[in-house]
C-alpha cells in the first residue's frame, strides 16, 4: 500500500519493499520485517511509532474491539452513542472506514494492515474524529497488524469457535485473542464468557447478564426488542433497543460500559441515546415483514446458536450455507443447531470461493442425520426462492451467513449477490404472480 506523506525529501510512504522508489520512503513493520534484509543505507524507514508521531495520531482516542462475534455490532454501537453523546468518532470494520456517519471508505477487511489503519486514523483526524472504533480480528492480532497502537480501551465480545482453517486449533485460537488483553490497557470483558480467555487483571472492567459484574444487567426482556436494567457502581439505568436477541443485549451492554469508562458522562445520558440506533445492515435486518423474513450474518454454530435461541418460540425455516476456505470443523456443528431449532432447512451456498460447494454442503449435513425438513439445494437464488414459496403462515425465514454482503464468491469469481436483494426480487415476482 503507498501513501502520500509530507516528509523532507519523501512525498509517499509504503510498507512493501517492492513498490520501493526514490522518493519513497519505507515503513518498517513486523510483517514485512522478513523482507527487509537487503535494504540500501538510503531507503528512509519510518516505524509505526514514529508515523503516529510525524501525523500527530497520539492523541486519537483508539478503542478496539475483539472476539468471535459481535464485533461490529458492538463497535457501530460504541460509535452510535459518542456520536448521539456530542463526540466526533470514526469507525473501521468489516463494513468499511465511517466518520460521524459519513462512509469514508468501501468495506475491505475487518483490520487492514497498520499502514492502512494509521493512513484511515489520519483521514479521521482531519475529519475532526476523536475517536477511532476498530474490530480487532483475530488475525490481525496473530500478524501484530495492530503494532504501535496505544488503545485507549480493550473490549472482548466472546472466543466461541471460528477460523481454525488459520489458527489450527481452539487452544491457539484463544492463545491469539488473549495477547490482546494481556497489557495493562483499560479493557473490559464478558464476564459471561470470561473462560475464554487469560488477561492482565489491571484496570480491567468486566459486563455480564449472569455472573456478578462491574456493569451487570439486573433485569431485561426480550420480548419485542430490548429492554433492560444495568447498574454500575451506585448508578442503575434503564436502556431500551429495537434490536433482537440476547446477544444484541451483551452488545448493547458492552457499548455502554465502554462510553462510560470513555466519557465518564451519566450512565442516564447514556442509556437514553441507545434507543436511536437502528441496527447494522445485515445483522438480523427484517427484510419483510409479512411473510416475515430476517437476513443475518450468523456464520458459525455459535451465532446460529444465539440467533435461531432468541427466536425458539417461533415455527423456524432456516436457508444458510458455509464459507468456503474457512474453518471446515463448524459446519456440521452449524448443522446440528439448525436442526435443534429450524422446522424446515434448506442447506445451500455461502462463498464456496476455492472449494466444491456440493462438499461443503455434504459437510454441513452430518450434522443433520436423520433430520425431517431439510433440502439440499446449491444454488443459493434457488434455495430462497422455494423456501420463500413454501413458507406457510406464521413460519418465520432466516437467511444466515452473509448479512450485507453484497458479492457471493465462486470460484474466484465474486458474483453480485445480496440476500436483501434476491428476497425483494423474489417477492416482488410473486406478489406480481398472485
Ligand atoms: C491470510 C492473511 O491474513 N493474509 C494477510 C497477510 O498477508 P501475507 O501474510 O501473505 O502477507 P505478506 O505477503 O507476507 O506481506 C506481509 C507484509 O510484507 C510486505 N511485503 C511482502 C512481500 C515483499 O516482498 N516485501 C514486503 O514488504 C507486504 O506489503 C505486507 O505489508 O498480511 C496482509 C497485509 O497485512 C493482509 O492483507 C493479508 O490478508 C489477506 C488479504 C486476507 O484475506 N486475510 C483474511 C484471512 C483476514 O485477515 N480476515 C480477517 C478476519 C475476517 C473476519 O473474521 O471478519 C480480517 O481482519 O479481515
Ligand atoms: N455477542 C454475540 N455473541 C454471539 N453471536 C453474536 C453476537 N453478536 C452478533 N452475533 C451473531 O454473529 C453474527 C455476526 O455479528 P457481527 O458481524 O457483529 O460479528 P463480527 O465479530 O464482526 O463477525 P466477523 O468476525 O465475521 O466480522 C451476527 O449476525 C449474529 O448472528
Ligand atoms: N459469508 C462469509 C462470512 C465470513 C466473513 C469473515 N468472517 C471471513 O471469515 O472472511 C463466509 O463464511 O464466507
Ligand atoms: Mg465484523
Amino acid at each position: 500500500m503507498i501513501v502520500p506523506i509530507e516528509e523532507e525529501g519523501f512525498g509517499e510512504i509504503t510498507d512493501n519493499t517492492r513498490e520501493l522508489k526514490e522518493g519513497r520512503a519505507l515503513l518498517a513493520t513486523a510483517q514485512n520485517a522478513p523482507y527487509r534484509g537487503e535494504l540500501t543505507a538510503e531507503i528512509k524507514t519510518l516505524t509505526p511509532e514514529e508515523l503516529i508521531d510525524r501525523w500527530g495520531l497520539k492523541d486519537m482516542k483508539v478503542i478496539g474491539v475483539t472476539g468471535t462475534n459481535g464485533k461490529t455490532t458492538t463497535t457501530a454501537l460504541i460509535y452510535s452513542l459518542l456520536i448521539d453523546l456530542g463526540y466526533s468518532a470514526a469507525l473501521q470494520g468489516t463494513r468499511g472506514l465511517f466518520v460521524d456517519d459519513r462512509p469514508i471508505e468501501e468495506k475491505h477487511m475487518t483490520t487492514p494492515s497498520i499502514l492502512e489503519t494509521l493512513w484511515n486514523m489520519k483521514r479521521a483526524k482531519e475529519a475532526g474524529a476523536e475517536y477511532f472504533v476498530m474490530e480487532v480480528s483475530s488475525h490481525a492480532i496473530d500478524q501484530d497488524r495492530i503494532e504501535g497502537l496505544d488503545f485507549a480501551l480493550k473490549v472482548h465480545t466472546n472466543v466461541t469457535r471460528d477460523h481454525l482453517d488459520y489458527h489450527g486449533t481452539l487452544e491457539e485460537y484463544r492463545r491469539v485473542k488473549s495477547l490482546f488483553f494481556s497489557d495493562d490497557s483499560l479493557k473490559l470483558l464478558n464476564k459471561d464468557e470470561i473462560k475464554s480467555i487469560t488477561f492482565n487483571p489491571k484496570n480491567a472492567y468486566t459486563y455480564g447478564v449472569e455472573e456478578p459484574a462491574t456493569f451487570k444487567v439486573l433485569a431485561y426482556s426480550l420480548q419485542n426488542g430490548i429492554s433492560a436494567v444495568v447498574q454500575f457502581r451506585q448508578e442503575q439505568e434503564a436502556f431500551f433497543s429495537n434490536m433482537m436477541g440476547l446477544f444484541n443485549l451483551y452488545n448493547l451492554l458492552a457499548a455502554i460500559a465502554s462510553v462510560k469508562l470513555l466519557t465518564d458522562r451519566p450512565l442516564a445520558e447514556i442509556c437514553d441515546v441507545v434507543e436511536n440506533f437502528g441496527g447494522v445492515s445485515g445483522r438480523m435486518e427484517v427484510v419483510s415483514a409479512k411473510p416475515t423474513i430476517i437476513v443475518d450474518f450468523a456464520h458459525t454454530d455459535d451465532g446460529m446458536y444465539r440467533v435461531l435461541d432468541s427466536l425458539k418460540d417461533k415455527d423456524l425455516v432456516v436457508v444458510f450455507g458455509a464459507g468456503g476456505d474457512r474453518d471446515r470443523g463448524k459446519r456440521p456443528r452449524m448443522g446440528a443447531v439448525a436442526g435443534r431449532f429450524a422446522k424446515k432447512i434448506y442447506v445451500t451456498s455461502d462463498n464456496p470461493r476455492s472449494e466444491d460447494p456440493e462438499a461443503i454442503i455434504a459437510e454441513i449435513l452430518q450434522g443433520l442425520k436423520g433430520k425431517e425438513g431439510v433440502r439440499a439445494i446449491v444454488d443459493r437464488r434457488e434455495a430462497i426462492e422455494r423456501a420463500i414459496d413454501e413458507l406457510q403462515e406464521d413460519e418465520i425465514l432466516l437467511i444466515l451467513g452473509k448479512g450485507d454482503e453484497s458479492t457471493q464468491e465462486i470460484a474466484g469469481v465474486k458474483h453480485p449477490f445480496d440476500d436483501r436483494e434476491v428476497v425483494r426480487q423474489i417477492l416482488e415476482k410473486q406478489g406480481t404472480q398472485r
